[in-house]
């Protein structure tokens, strides 16, 4: 993208304008230029503070008034979702359990996994790249017009909920669900004064930087969004976490209502469509949101049968909604390769995935058991599982006698192994990560072959559009971070110091011989010899092409990739695997 075109494109007073001018494609490159530019390299602590004199949730108010949309927020119909964990899942069964009740929903959630337009989904979809540029633009230009020392332009997620909020005007949807972006009370959606219903999901640490060190100051931020006469509805949650919630909504004088989890063996048949057990939670706190939304809103008793006075009823367009609500990069299951079983055992001839992908961007202590216990789960489908248990010390743990019981044989001439593919941010404590995660694994009878530890290929610093990914210069990439992730996995693991004296060098992939991988294990993986069975490898194109090459030249293989850690490895993923 040359400066030229971006000039343009700012200048442009209404963005036919830079239609005319581009193609369309290019206008959109353009578009994710500018709001790159938004990114702020700032200490989100300080965020506040951002050049200018005002404050967060103040700004947001004057650049909605500088669009003109103060009075039209007020107007919309909104649920504000805030939580540690469950945000985007709770507003995702919301909107498709709305929708199919008939109404248009407006969804903006965060964050994205491939193209930023998945934050804003009009009646069920992603808002188009031309109907994102028109709103785009003539954001960004009224803004613009007006920035000042005082006032300067809004960083990225804060010109993304104007933005988001003048398209679900604009497009009359009769409904917006908003998932807070970080914590509540100072979060740019709290300039929403009147939502008509709050849901709080699953607390936990996380943000501590932002939001305290404790549960109970994590918990008061999220009741920031609770708001005088606006009922609200939380997931269950630990007392150390409800009494802040409680101690809010007393001071407000509002009902809060736990909603259950929700009871599957009352709806038979139901399977919701974002599996994990943790989704029951966020599925609960949706249809409790929902029902209140309904109900405030006239709509409840047209949709009820007349006779219905049952309070457990759930409508049956709440259970459609329930089984078709989607959102990528959350427990999501991706067949790679696929295999054809010809064993007498499947004499069907189904095909399954050869090399499966289980995609869960889970990045918090909290979120890595749910995920570490979907993998467990659906990797095994269909068979016995153990109870689940907690074990206190990993002292306990089978992988540590040297035994590796990974090896599931669910066909007879099919081995199959659990692999991890891991990355996180540099603010995260791999510490409080991977510990949940092995446990929780191999509570269920889990153990991962072999973990990898791959850079992400998005950069945190650029918005990118779907096409624009691969960087070329892969091998300059820094794996340093990648390095101490597998120093801390093999700590944890093997409970052994990794030598370092080939520290810093990616993995020499011609070593990791794909076509010795089915039996590698007991060679490879001997903690005595300090050969870890986890590798740092240098880039994730090459790391899927490595995985494939196993899988090609193993017959027998069935590799199931957990990949986990980061939303932006799952997004990279994604991208990679759909070219
Ligand atoms: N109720 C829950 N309890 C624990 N973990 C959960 C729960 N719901 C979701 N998760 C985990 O958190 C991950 C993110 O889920 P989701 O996108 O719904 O949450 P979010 O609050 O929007 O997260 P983010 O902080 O990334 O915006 C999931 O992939 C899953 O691993
Ligand atoms: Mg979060
Ligand atoms: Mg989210």
């Amino acid at each position: 993208m040359t400066s030229h075109v971006i000039e343009k494109a700012e200048v442009g007073d209404n963005s036919k304008n830079n239609e005319r001018d581009f193609p369309l494609s290019s206008s959109y490159e353009a578009a994710m230029e500018a709001l790159s530019s938004l990114i702020t390299r700032q200490n989100r602590k300080d965020r506040s503070s951002v050049g200018g004199k005002f404050g967060q949730l103040e700004r947001m108010s004057i650049y909605l008034e500088i669009m003109g949309l103060e009075e039209k927020l007020n107007e919309l119909k909104i649920i504000h979702v805030a939580g540690t964990k469950g945000k985007g899942s709770t507003c995702a069964f919301s909107e498709a359990i709305l929708r199919e009740s008939g109404f248009r929903t407006g969804l903006f959630t965060s964050p994205h996994l491939i193209d930023v337009r998945e934050r804003i989904r009009v009646n069920g979809l992603d808002i188009s790249e031309d109907k994102f540029l028109i709103h785009f633009w003539n954001c960004w230009n009224l803004l613009k017009e007006k920035v000042t020392d005082d006032l300067p332009m809004p960083p990225l997620f804060q010109f993304l909920t104007i933005l988001a909020f003048k398209v679900f005007i604009s497009e009359k949807v009769d409904v917006a669900i908003i998932e807070v972006g970080l914590g509540g009370k100072t979060d740019s959606t709290n300039v929403i004064k009147a939502p008509v219903v709050c849901g709080i999901t699953s607390l936990g640490m996380d943000h501590m930087d932002v939001l305290g060190n404790t549960l109970r100051e994590i918990a008061s931020h999220k009741a920031g969004i609770f708001k005088p006469e606006v009922p609200a509805f939380t997931a269950p949650q630990l007392s150390e976490a409800m009494d802040a919630l409680q101690e809010r909504a007393s001071e407000l004088k509002i009902s809060l209502k736990i909603a259950a989890p929700l009871d599957l063996k009352r709806w038979d048949g139901l399977k919701l469509s974002l599996s994990g057990e943790h989704q029951l939670v966020n599925a609960g706190l949706a249809v409790s949101l929902c029902k209140c939304w309904l109900q405030k809103t006239g709509n409840w008793n047209n949709l009820i049968r007349a006779k219905e006075d049952d309070e457990e009823y759930i409508p049956e367009a709440f259970l459609k909604g329930l089984s078709t609500a989607r959102l990528s990069g959350r427990a999501q299951i991706v067949h790679d390769t696929p295999l054809v079983l010809h064993s007498s055992t499947n004499a069907s001839g189904d095909t399954m995935g050869k090399l499966v992908f289980y995609l869960d961007g889970a990045h918090s202590p909290e979120s890595m058991e749910a995920c570490a216990k979907w993998f467990a789960i659906a990797t095994k489908e269909g068979k016995t599982l153990p109870t689940l248990t907690h074990p206190s010390s990993f002292e306990d743990l089978s992988y540590k006698t040297g035994f590796f019981p990974h090896e599931k044989q669910s066909n007879s001439d099919v081995i199959s192994k659990q692999i991890l593919l891991f990355n996180c941010m540099e603010v995260r404590d791999p510490h409080t990560l991977f510990p949940p995660l092995v446990s929780t694994c191999s509570s269920l009878g889990t153990h991962f072959s072999k973990a990898l530890f791959v850079p992400s290929m998005s950069t945190y610093n650029r918005v990118t559009s779907g096409d624009n990914i691969i960087p070329k210069d892969i091998s300059a990439k820094d794996l340093a971070w990648q390095f101490k992730l597998q120093q801390i996995w093999e700590k944890i693991v093997h409970g052994k110091d990794l030598v370092s004296e080939k520290s810093y060098k990616a993995d020499n992939l011609e070593l990791l011989l794909p076509s010795k991988f089915l039996h590698e294990d007991i060679t490879y993986c001997n903690p005595s010899r300090r050969i870890p069975c986890s590798s740092v490898m240098p880039s994730l194109p090459l790391t899927i092409k490595w995985l494939r090459d196993c899988v090609k030249e193993n017959p027998s293989l069935h590799l199931q990739v957990l990949v986990t850690g980061s939303l932006h490895l799952v997004g990279d993923i994604l991208k990679l695997l759909r070219k």
